[in-house]
């Protein structure tokens, strides 16, 4: 692995601001104090993806996992704070970085069919990129195509079929080889399997794996599913409510959950050595983004809160070798504010 992080993130935020619908315009105007409500989905998230490393990403659904994941695509602009791909800002890229920035890093998400072009057949489908940014020249397209198709498992005969022709596996292979085609460096796979059924999920997380091997890919790995991401990540990035509340190597942080949240989410999945532990599954909802608690986000779900964490937000610290966790519980108590 190189020194430089192929990616890295620094105090990045993102927020969105939810509109008004016409009745909240039409109170406003008539002087009812109505306002637009701002969503923190990403709030000052810190972290390093090396080349050639595998991070997960998990949380529980709406804490701003899909989010992120779009910023280091480049696919949101970020509210705050520096995404740098490959050591460069990629807010101040040079036209030539931009392009190689948006071409290296590439997305593949949780249904392909809704990203999927249902008229293109897959001919199309895989080649339009590489062929308009003048990756293939037209006489190669034909071999480039059966090449990447057959890379990820697909038969070159169906080249001109439509999406819906394929099942659920073979539709997801082909949004990896739509991907693969630009020949990227860094994946961002947002939810890439949750849709499938286990035996075709196994069958592509292979698929993942090989191509990781075989391609030097690096992967930012978006799930909600711990087994999956246990399976595939060398660290994991534990996330709530917008905030990275634990980092650490797979190994290390599944035997020993430092953060509360970890280990409630942990206690979730059925391991033996977990079952021997006391753990709490997560109780009660997600508070909304909208109006996220004070002090630590997790607080109102937590059975270790004290005063301390209703008060104040717990920063990341370094809590042992590689692994990072935003609690106060380590800093010897929660019992006192301030
Ligand atoms: N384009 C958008 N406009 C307004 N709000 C958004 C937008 N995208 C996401 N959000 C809000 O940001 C928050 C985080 O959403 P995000 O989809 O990133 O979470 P997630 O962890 O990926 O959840 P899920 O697993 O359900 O996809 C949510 O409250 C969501 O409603």
């Amino acid at each position: 692995m190189s020194e430089t992080p192929i990616v890295a993130l620094d105090t990045v935020s993102k927020r969105f601001t939810k509109r008004l619908d016409l009745a909240g315009k039409i109170a406003r105007r008539l002087g009812a104090g109505v306002r637009e409500e701002t969503v923190h989905a990403v709030d000052g998230v810190s972290f390093d993806i090396a080349e050639g490393e595998v991070v997960g990403l998990v949380g529980e659904s709406g804490c701003g996992k899909s989010t992120l994941g779009r910023v280091v695509a480049g696919l949101h602009p970020v509210s705050d704070g520096d995404v740098r791909w490959k050591g460069a800002p990629v807010s101040s890229l040079s036209h030539a970085d931009a392009k190689a920035y948006a071409l290296g890093v590439q997305m593949i998400f949780q249904d392909p069919f809704a990203s999927l072009n249902p008229r293109m057949r897959v001919a199309d489908i895989i080649g339009e990129a590489p062929l308009y940014h003048g990756l293939w020249s037209k006489s190669e397209a034909g071999d480039r195509l059966a090449a990447v198709m057959r890379r990820v498992g697909l038969d070159p005969s169906y080249r001109r079929r439509y999406p819906h022709q394929f099942s659920g596996g073979q539709r997801q292979r082909l949004g990896i080889a739509r991907a693969l085609a630009v020949d990227p460096t860094f994946i961002v796979c947002d939810e890439a399997v949750a849709a499938l059924d286990v035996s075709i999920q196994a069958q592509v997380l292979n698929l993942f794996m090989e191509l990781r091997h075989d391609l030097a890919l690096t992967y930012l790995f978006i799930s909600h599913d711990l087994g999956v991401v246990e399976h595939i990540a060398d660290r994991v990035v534990i996330m709530y409510l917008g905030r990275v509340v634990e980092i650490g190597e797979t190994e290390a942080l599944f035997a020993e959950p430092n953060h509360p949240y970890t280990q409630a989410l942990l206690a979730e999945v059925p391991r033996l050595d977990l079952r021997r532990r006391t753990y709490t599954p997560v109780k009660g909802e997600i508070p909304s983004p909208l109006d996220p608690p004070p002090g630590c986000h997790f607080h109102p779900r937590c059975p270790h809160a004290g005063p301390r964490c209703r008060a104040e937000i717990p920063q990341l610290k370094q809590v042992a070798p590689g692994r990072w966790s935003a609690c106060h519980l380590n800093d010897g108590g929660v019992g006192h504010a301030g």
